[in-house]
């Protein structure tokens, strides 16, 4: 029995006769190829993406596995749609805290229609896109106990600034995400975001593929961030902290040119998290008067 995913943060949902991803419980995750030429682009990516020697295994584990496409019924009741086959990068995870970042100063890619074109220069202008190299496209923490989630819309997301930004980071490590009153504690910083395994190490094996990678542009993805604060706590099996990439509606070929425009903005992610691991406490003391203030000052 297929259903809508229950870990989604971002992106078309199959909500209200509307056309979204399923997931069938199992492991897999059913995305519904998008009209125009995004969701023939999408597979055809993955379809050569998959077969292409020259991406190593490590670099391979951070995307979904491909198994093809598939005719299912679609969710909005349009009848038989085609879908991508892909893992379920939440498989296992009963509640885990997500974040979606969508990765790039710009979301456009070189062939763009000048309508498309106006549409995304307008969004990475009005988002911390243009400014900090990606923007948050979703968001979803778990607060611990049975105190269930704290999720800003997607309006508010949308209106994010840097500083914003930057106080969601700290937000997704921290005991008390939705405390208005309090900065927020980065109580599990070095756990998530630190160690062998943890988001920054893993950010820093992607960045080193990206540095030297000229296979692939990657226009508009997604750096998916995911980890069950319980487990990570504890130290059990399934608390690993998962770093993955998604959508990739918009990937071009690279033509011997390295991605700057993703690796830029990978960097910039890369900052934002190493100067949370440096500095958990930050927010708890008053900020130094300077002659400048900037936007994205803490
Ligand atoms: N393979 C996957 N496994 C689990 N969850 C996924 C997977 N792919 C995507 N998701 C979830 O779905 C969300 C949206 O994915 P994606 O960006 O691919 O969809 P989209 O509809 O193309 O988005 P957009 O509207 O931003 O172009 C992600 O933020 C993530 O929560
Ligand atoms: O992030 P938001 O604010 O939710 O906006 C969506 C996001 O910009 C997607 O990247 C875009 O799909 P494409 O990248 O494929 O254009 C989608 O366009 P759509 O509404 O035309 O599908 C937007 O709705």
């Amino acid at each position: 029995m297929l259903s809508a995913p229950e870990h989604q943060v971002a992106g078309h949902r199959a909500a209200e006769g509307q056309l979204g991803p399923l997931v069938d419980g199992a492991g897999l995750f059913y995305k519904p190829l998008q009209g125009d030429d995004r969701g023939a682009h999408e597979a055809a990516f993955y379809s050569s993406f998959s077969s292409d020697p020259r991406v190593p295994p490590h670099v391979r584990a951070f995307f979904p596995g491909f198994h093809g496409t598939q005719l299912l019924p679609a969710s909005d009741g349009s009848g038989p749609h085609p879908h991508l086959v892909l893992d379920d990068l939440a498989v296992g995870l009963r509640r885990p805290s997500l974040i979606d970042l969508k990765i790039g100063a710009r979301t456009w890619y070189p062939s763009a229609s000048d309508e498309y074109f106006r549409k995304c220069l307008k969004k990475d202008r009005d988002s911390t896109s243009l400014a900090l190299g990606f923007r948050v496209s979703g968001v979803r923490i778990h607060q611990g106990g049975d105190a269930g989630f704290w999720q800003p819309d997607r309006d508010a997301i949308r209106r994010f600034t840097a500083k914003d930004v930057r106080r969601t980071l700290r937000q997704f490590v921290s005991s008390n995400p939705s405390s208005d009153a309090d900065p927020p504690d980065c109580a599990f910083a070095s756990t998530v975001y630190g160690g062998s395994n943890g988001v920054l190490a893993q950010l820093l094996e992607l960045k080193a593929w990206f540095e030297d990678q000229t296979l692939f542009h990657f226009y508009s993805a997604s750096v998916l961030v995911m980890y069950e604060m319980e487990e990570v706590e504890a130290g059990r099996a399934g608390g690993e902290v998962r770093v993955k990439l998604v959508d990739f509606a918009h990937v071009m070929e690279g033509n011997g040119i390295i991605d700057h425009n993703f690796l830029g903005g990978l960097c910039s992610l890369i900052k934002f998290i190493s100067e949370i691991l440096t500095d958990p406490d930050e927010c708890l003391v008053e900020p130094k008067k300077a002659h400048l203030s900037f936007e994205n000052e803490c």
